[in-house]
């Protein structure tokens, strides 16, 4: 797996992901929402270096000149709910994608620190030989990502996939790097050490979904 680590290099990323962990800071949901939106448009960005371009012709007023524009047919899927906004931050780069939304969320059973990954909700166009993006703000233990990637898979073989995450555990990216093929690229803002015994990544951030949306009654 390639992984482009972005905050290896420092940047003004660095604020945004500041602005989400900050705990006072984050309890502005709107802030919070445009943050993860805003990375999603910088991760979109360096990810854009890496895909084809055609030479085209363009007419100016005053003459044509030639420009290699973007070349792929993208597919952006995202993890609800916490991927809407970082799903909005891409859509804003990639204007022709097409779209896919899959729910994943977690079920907790009698002990609250096991869980399995619970896929409901599908909506999914053509994977074929497109270009596939996999969306998702939190990357704890991995399995979100591997379960949605298991779920798409009837709906076509894409010739490239890319996952997209805001802030990722070690254990995480590991388990992913190990699942999926060794072309797959991973673009993250941030890889954090470790994950708590619930399967929060540490330091992190808190629960995504309940910072940008509010809190929700566990199943
Ligand atoms: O890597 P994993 O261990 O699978 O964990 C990451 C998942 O947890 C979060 O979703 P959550 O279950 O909190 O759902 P939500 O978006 O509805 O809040 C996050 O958005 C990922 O989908
Ligand atoms: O730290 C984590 C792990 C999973 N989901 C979140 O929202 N945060
Ligand atoms: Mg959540």
């Amino acid at each position: 797996m390639h992984i482009h680590n972005l905050s290896q290099q420092n940047s003004v990323l660095n604020t945004f992901i500041s602005e989400i962990r900050d705990v006072i800071i984050q309890k502005d949901s709107m802030r919070f929402r445009r943050n993860i939106e805003r990375i999603g448009e910088i991760l979109g960005y360096e990810m854009s270096k890496s895909l084809n371009y055609e030479t085209s012709a363009i007419e100016t007023p005053l003459a044509t000149c030639s420009i290699d524009l973007l070349d792929n047919d993208i597919v952006l899927c995202s993890i609800l709910r916490a991927g809407v906004p970082l799903h909005n931050g891409l859509l804003n780069y990639f204007d022709n994608a097409e779209n896919a939304f899959i729910s994943a969320y977690r079920h907790h059973k009698e002990n609250p620190e096991s869980f399995e990954i619970i896929v409901e909700y599908l909506a999914c166009p053509n994977l074929e030989n497109k270009t596939l993006i996999l969306a998702d703000p939190m990357l704890a233990t991995g399995q979100s990502m591997v379960a949605t990637f298991e779920a798409l898979k009837p709906f076509g073989t894409p010739k490239e996939v890319h996952l997209v995450s805001v802030i990722g555990a070690q254990e995480g990216v590991n388990y992913v790097k190990n699942t999926f093929d060794e072309n797959t690229h991973l673009w993250i803002a941030t890889i954090d050490e470790t994950l708590n015994n619930k399967g929060y990544i540490i330091p992190g951030l808190g629960d995504a979904g309940d910072l940008a949306f509010g809190k929700k009654l566990q199943q």
